[in-house]
């Protein structure tokens, strides 16, 4: 019998502040696909959004009391925010092959939103060389033939593999789960602890406590 493939499991994301939504997608994935790890990417420079509130280092901080204790070993990778640039997601999967090798199966993990727009994602189609990708729904975004893009639909059908499969070779496999639906969102938090309310339910009692103490997202 041969050795199994090793498996890590990527979660990137702004992640400001980390939510129930994002370890409910890690978690979700970690049960399906069994990775000896789950590295979670904070990024750095994310180019389509308008801005970050927190620090890289709060975030991290805030990343560490969410996804304590979940069944699989987790990390954080600091790449991202160590490179002075815009991130993008085809630099990193490239530096991981760089750094991991070849043989190790390595499967990047997103929600609905990001699926529909995958198209607009440097060298989106070039993703797939370095790495699987799993899609999660999301209440908000609606995973159809009449809102995923064409091209990301048709490479999607192409690609279309089990999470066994994913297990089982490197890279260049799809898988779309249509039955998470966490209806949470860090704009959402964000605005209820601008308006001084307390979103107990939509984030991890660790990070809330720890968004009083910094003061964070008060204006
Ligand atoms: N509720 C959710 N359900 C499924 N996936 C999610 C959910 N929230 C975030 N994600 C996914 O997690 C990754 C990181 O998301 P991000 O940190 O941008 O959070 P966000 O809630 O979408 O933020 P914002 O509201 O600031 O845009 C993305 O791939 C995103 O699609
Ligand atoms: O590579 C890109 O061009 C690209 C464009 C948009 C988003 N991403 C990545 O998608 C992940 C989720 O992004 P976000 O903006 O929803 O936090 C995160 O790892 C981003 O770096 C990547």
């Amino acid at each position: 019998m041969g050795v199994s493939r090793r498996c890590i499991a990527l979660l990137g994301g702004s992640f400001d502040p980390v939510h129930n939504g994002h370890v409910a997608l890690g978690s979700y994935f970690a049960k399906l696909l069994f990775p000896d790890e789950l590295r979670l990417l904070p990024a750095g420079n994310p180019w389509q959004k308008k801005g970050l509130q927190a620090s890289p280092e709060q975030r991290i901080d805030m990343l560490k009391l969410a996804f304590d204790g979940l069944p699989v070993p987790v990390t954080i990778d600091r790449q991202e925010i160590e490179r002075n640039a815009a991130t993008y997601t085809i630099d990193t999967l490239r530096q991981l092959r760089a750094d991991l090798g070849p043989q190790i199966s390595l499967v990047f993990l997103i929600g609905a939103d990001q699926l529909l727009q995958l198209h607009t994602w440097k060298e989106w189609n070039r993703l797939f060389d370095y790495a699987h990708i799993c899609a999660a729904s999301r209440p908000g975004f609606v995973l159809d033939d009449a809102h995923i893009p064409g091209q990301v639909a048709q490479e999607f059908a192409r690609r279309a593999g089990t999470p066994e499969q994913m297990r089982n070779c490197a890279h260049g496999l799809a898988y779309v789960a249509t039955n998470l639906a966490i209806d949470i969102s860090a704009t959402e938090i964000r605005a209820a602890l601008q308006h001084g309310e307390r979103p107990d339910s939509l984030i991890p009692p660790g990070v809330l406590d720890y968004i009083k103490q910094h003061h964070l997202y008060q204006n």
